[in-house]
């Protein structure tokens, strides 16, 4: 294996785009213990938050929004761009970076622009198709592109020629003993360890009609006997759990500690964002997608080859209703050998490695 000295990584805004770069930045720390390793983030994104609280050096750039396609107002804000570039450089000059590593996100632009005109190897780690529209203007300054799923080089022409890497995931996701943690996380959540647990998250930012839609589900899923860890999300606003409830139903505003929710979960609930999908496959939990309708079909796409495989079940947000609930999870929660077959299916898709096998391709850039 080569040797690195100093490197920059890009991403930012939502989760899904920090917690793979954050993941990448331990498997340098792991090989390269001397490394320099500097992030770029934006002003208001929660890498603000994600980052510094990881201990990694985050450089703030000046925001710099795309259009949501690739087209002429792209060429409307060449001051804007170039002073978000102008940055990137500034910071990528100070520290000697050999490479730049963009996990998407609007901030990855300007760090691309800067490390093209510098000459110096990009590389793009891209999870989602359609991919991001940072990442595709990205693109168009290095063929060194790596992808987090098979789907995805069938599924989009601009990832054809992509390699193959897998996400990184955090190593308390990744080398977790789920049944062994579990009654550490069942005792620190104030869970019961004798009666399933359905962990419902709607990903980094929360999801509203998740969030709705179990809550209004309350009562018949604790009359089934069916506890809940529910994660309201960083950006959703509160909502209403009827009280004296029989069985614990455990909201918490985010967790931290994702690795705690999936070790205390039999089943979960959640959006289909690509991270998410990643952490469920490489753990084997069974899990009911809800994708977020809203983004050209993305999340569908990430959660229908785990469904396909017997990894979990899709449904549409739209027909997330608690009657929904009533009729497939409550069945589904108390049927533990169904629960024993999904996980397992799911465990077939899922991979473990993405940040080493990232690793090995950034090594190959700079070589
Ligand atoms: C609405 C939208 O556009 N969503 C996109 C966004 O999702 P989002 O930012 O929600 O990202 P993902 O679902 O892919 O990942 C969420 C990440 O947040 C972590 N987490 C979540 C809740 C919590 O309390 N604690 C915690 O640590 C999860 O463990 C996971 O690592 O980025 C993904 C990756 O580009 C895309 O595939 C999604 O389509």
């Amino acid at each position: 294996m080569g040797s690195l000295r100093s490197v920059v990584l890009a991403g930012g805004g939502t989760g899904g785009h920090i917690y793979p770069l954050l993941a990448f930045a331990d498997a340098l720390r792991r090989h390269f213990p001397d490394i320099r390793i500097t992030t770029l983030g934006s002003p208001k994104g929660m890498e603000n938050q994600l980052i510094p609280a990881a201990g990694y050096d985050l450089r703030s750039i000046p925001a710099f929004q795309l259009p949501r396609s690739l087209n002429l107002d792209l060429l409307r804000t060449p001051d804007r761009m170039y002073k978000s570039a102008h940055a990137a450089g500034e910071v990528i000059d100070e520290v000697e970076a050999e490479v730049v590593v963009g996990f998407g996100g609007y901030v990855s632009v300007p760090a691309y622009l800067a490390a093209w005109r510098r000459e110096l190897p990009i590389v793009i780690h891209e999870v989602n198709v359609p991919p991001g529209v940072a990442n595709r203007m990205g693109m168009k300054f290095t063929k060194r592109v790596a992808v987090g799923f098979p789907h995805q080089l069938e599924q989009a022409e601009a990832l054809r020629n992509a390699r193959l890497v897998g996400v990184p995931l955090r190593t308390g996701i990744t080398h977790m003993d789920r049944p062994a943690l579990r009654p550490q996380a069942l005792y620190h959540f104030g869970l019961r360890p004798d009666l399933p647990v359905l962990f419902v998250s709607g990903g980094s930012s929360g999801a509203r009609t998740i969030n709705l839609a179990v809550a209004a589900a309350a009562k018949r899923l604790a009359h089934a006997g069916i506890q809940v860890l529910h994660v309201q999300g960083g950006r959703n606003d509160p909502f209403e759990v009827p009280k004296d409830l029989p069985v614990p139903y455990v909201v918490v505003p985010y967790l931290s500690d994702m690795q705690l929710g999936y070790a205390a979960a039999d089943l979960m609930l959640c959006r289909g964002g690509a991270i998410t999908v990643a952490e469920t496959t490489a753990l084997g939990m069974p899990a009911i997608y809800v994708p977020y309708p809203f983004s050209n079909q993305e999340q569908r796409r990430n959660a229908l080859p785990v469904v396909e495989s017997g990894g979990g079940m899709l449904v549409d947000n739209s027909e997330l209703t608690p009657e929904w609930i009533e009729t497939n999870i409550i069945p589904l929660a108390r049927d533990r050998q169904r629960l024993a077959a999904m996980g397992g299916a799911a465990a077939r898709y899922g991979r473990r490695d993405g940040d080493e096998q990232l690793l090995r391709f950034v090594l190959e850039a700079v070589s």
